[in-house]
């Protein structure tokens, strides 16, 4: 392991060779995670590698099966995630953790009222300060949390921990669900924390941000600590040998496709909510990239051709099917008319997380197992065993459940839900969230190679490395309104930007 020069014993917080078993599941092997006080210490590794089982250790949700932990010199076995948090440790998860119907000052003391915090007052002034010292005076206490944006909820869970004068904030994902903006504040939010000296932990994919905001990282690997250190010593490539034990080369391997005739015309749709007039087309063989703030109404446009979400007017064509109306069909009605979409909202409308990996992978194509009525469940199951080795997706055996996965393991596997099904017109909301870059790289070959194949795919992602690095066109939306779809290479980084957030596209 490289080893860190920092002088031993001056951490705030010390994990020593901790392990954690899920039955037959090794998550953690030998893990030990220094940090010290006043720091921002990026958490990297691929999915599955046991980052959030690390941090679940930590904030007390989880009991280790072995190692210690040391917080501000003293041993710390919390025994519980209440506890942890009055020992200091507050764990921010990337699906905010509020009860969406209390008011801000309700869910800032959840879990206190009795214990650390005095009287009623006391920690009402409390709450007042949280808020002052986060610049957001103007958030009523009041308020229930469910009329806030994700990014305001996020800084209600940064002032809750500030209440409880956490020493560590763990952040999981945290810019996943921000708008640009907000995530800008967060980062500027974060280096207040810092010069406080409060220590943050900061779990990240994107690897631009672990440069721009972290001081040090470790990396984890099969449940290891493989490599530690300041990231003004390491170079982007070299922290990507570490997570995944090889050089990724091509982060956007350029595999050739040919664009030909129009699959899907859609002209004049009218959907929700911001009831503008959207028309485009898409070939065989194209890659579409949709780019555009949070909010924009980007996957309203898929949602609505797949019968997901209310259409007011307008016509949908698919292909030789001139019949269909997609705008009348319903999810069903879409998969059979030769569409598929994968939702950005995985565990809501992607996965049945009581269900096992096979099933979840099989479910909407079992009629390619199936002979006169009956279920060849061997078959299927072998079916989703090359899927999961084809994606990499990390687990002991396809009828482990889904739930079980990681984050990224779990989106793994609706890509290959998505690819089993083999729709020729396809929509993927945000393909990559959570997916680490090695895997990254992998799903990017396999769009490439879809569309290769004669696949139609619409790709909408408010990550626009990836719609620069795979679209063969772009289109950029803003509140609703959907800008010329012009070939990617006509746009730069600032046009995009520019429509984004002023709906007028530059002179050129
Ligand atoms: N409750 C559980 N039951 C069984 N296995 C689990 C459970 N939680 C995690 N695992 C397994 O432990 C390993 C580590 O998972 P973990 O969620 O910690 O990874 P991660 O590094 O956070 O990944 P990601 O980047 O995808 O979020 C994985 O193989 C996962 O399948």
């Amino acid at each position: 392991m490289q080893q860190d020069t920092a002088a031993a014993g001056n951490w705030l917080l010390s994990l020593e060779n901790m392990a954690k078993s899920f039955g037959p599941v090794k998550a953690l092997r030998q893990v030990n995670l220094q940090v010290k006080a006043g720091e921002v210490h990026a958490l990297v590794g691929e999915n599955g590698a046991g980052k959030s089982t690390l941090m679940k250790v930590l904030s007390g949700a989880h009991k280790p099966d072995s190692g210690n932990m040391y917080l501000n010199g003293r041993e710390y076995k919390p025994g519980s995630p209440a506890q942890g948090r009055l020992a200091g440790i507050a764990m921010i998860y990337q699906e905010l953790m509020l009860a969406p119907h209390l008011t801000v000052e309700e869910n800032i003391l959840l879990g206190l009222e009795k214990t650390k915090l005095g009287f009623l007052q006391n920690q009402k002034q409390q709450v007042h300060e949280a808020l002052a010292w986060l610049g957001q005076e103007d958030l009523q206490p009041n308020t229930p949390v469910n009329q806030l944006s994700i990014g305001k909820q996020q800084l209600v869970e940064i002032a809750r921990a500030l209440v409880t004068d956490a020493r560590v904030v763990i952040m999981d994902e945290p810019t996943s669900s921000l708008t640009a903006a907000d995530a800008q504040a967060l980062f500027g939010v974060i280096r207040r924390l810092k010069d406080k000296g409060i220590s943050v932990i900061y779990i990240s994919h994107f690897l631009e941000e672990v440069f721009g905001v972290c001081d040090r990282y470790t990396v984890l690997r099969d449940g290891e600590t493989v490599a530690t250190g300041n990231l003004t010593d390491i170079s982007t490539p070299g922290l990507i040998r570490h997570m995944i034990g090889r050089s990724v080369d091509e982060l956007y391997p350029a595999i050739p496709h040919e664009l030909s005739e129009t699959v899907l015309q859609v002209d004049n749709l009218v959907t929700q909510p911001y009831h503008k007039t959207i028309s485009f087309a898409l070939r065989r063989g194209e890659i579409l990239g949709i780019s555009g703030l949070v909010g924009a109404g980007r996957s309203e446009i898929i949602r609505s051709i797949f019968g997901l979400e209310k259409v007011h007017q307008g016509q949908v064509k698919i292909k030789n099917k001139p019949e269909l109306q997609a705008i009348y069909l319903n999810p069903n009605q879409a998969l059979n008319a030769d569409l598929d979409l994968l939702s950005e909202n995985r565990k809501e409308e992607g996965l049945a997380l009581n269900l096992s990996i096979a099933t979840n992978l099989t479910l909407s194509a079992l009629g390619k197992y199936a002979k006169n009525g009956l279920l060849n469940l061997k078959k299927e199951q072998a079916g989703a065993a090359d899927w999961m080795q084809q994606l990499q997706v990390k687990s002991q055996s396809p009828l482990a459940p889904i739930s079980s996965l990681s984050g990224g393991n779990q989106q793994k596997v609706c890509i290959a839900r998505l690819l089993h099904h083999d729709s020729d017109i396809l929509f993927l909301d945000e393909p990559t969230r959570g997916i680490d870059v090695g895997s990254k790289a992998e799903i990017y070959r396999l769009i490439q190679t879809l569309a290769g194949q004669g696949k139609a795919i619409v790709v909408v992602s408010s990550y626009l490395p990836e719609l620069l690095g795979i679209c063969d066109t772009l289109g950029v939306m803003y509140r609703g309104q959907l800008s010329n779809i012009k070939p990617v290479k006509a746009w730069t980084e600032d046009d995009i930007m520019h429509f984004a957030t002023s709906g007028m596209e530059t002179a050129s």
